[in-house]
């Protein structure tokens, strides 16, 4: 049985005056059944990982591939750990697309993030244009495939599909499409890793909100969701928390 995760990407927001919106976020959920994770920016993760107090699990949102050296401005997979984090969000479509991060990079900082005992939620997912050219289950199969390194598992792994055209803009897929693609994302793993991938939780993102929760943690191999906007606010998050407590 794979345990739900409820994970918020606060994406390039919040100082330590935000920490107030965990602090109501715990008091209003002290049990949850689902697992929660928050990632904040890397200015924050300290202080949140505190904050938090155990009661929910704190992540990057990006580490560098390699352990340490010259690279300014980036962070360590090792770095996050030290600060509290037990996971780190890679390939999100922002940093691909900000970034220039490939697939093969992502892969890299997987690994580097697997050495450092974190876990990896991996995103993927289409642009518009590439659904619309009905390309999409081939174009998250490649990206699958090669940002996932060997030995993924359900304990170092989690998988994000964030359709990027879905992302901070009000629009989902339908629920038949994010089964298709997330049953396809079962098949693939489990024919790469065997039964080893059953265990991998596999998240929906891209404009979660209390509304439409219920119905996207209906769907087949949804095991959560990366939310962004709807993370930010404790009452927002906190509804899509009780909605995947009761899925
Ligand atoms: O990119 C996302 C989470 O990583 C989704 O963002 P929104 O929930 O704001 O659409």
């Amino acid at each position: 049985m794979r345990k739900k995760l409820a994970a918020g990407n606060w994406k390039m927001n919040g100082t330590k005056a935000s920490l107030g919106e965990v602090t109501a976020l715990i008091a209003a959920h002290p049990d949850p059944k689902s697992e929660v994770l928050l990632c904040p920016p890397a200015t924050l993760v300290e202080a949140m990982a505190q904050t938090a107090g155990g009661k929910i699990a704190v992540g990057g949102q990006d580490c560098h591939m390699k352990q340490s050296g010259a690279h300014t401005g980036d962070v360590a997979a090792e770095m996050l750990k030290d600060c509290g984090a037990t996971y780190v969000i890679l390939g999100h479509s922002e940093r691909r697309a900000d970034h220039d991060e490939s697939s093969a990079m992502v892969c890299a900082k997987a690994e580097a993030a697997k050495a450092a005992g974190l876990v990896a939620v991996i995103c993927v997912g289409e642009t518009e244009a590439q659904r619309d050219a009905g390309d999409t289950l081939e174009v998250v199969g490649k990206q699958l495939h090669t940002s996932v390194p060997e030995g993924a598992n359900d304990e170092n792994t989690v998988i994000a599909y964030e359709p990027v055209w879905a992302i901070g803009t009000g629009r989902t897929p339908t629920l038949e499409q994010i089964a298709e693609v997330h049953d396809f994302m079962r098949a693939e793993l489990v024919a790469r890793f065997g039964e080893a991938a059953e265990g991998i939780r596999l998240l929906y993102g891209g404009s979660v909100k209390p509304s439409n929760a219920t119905e996207i943690f209906a769907t087949s191999n949804v095991d959560g969701a990366l939310v962004g906007g709807a993370s930010l606010k404790a009452a927002d998050f906190g509804a899509i928390i009780a909605a995947l407590d009761a899925a």
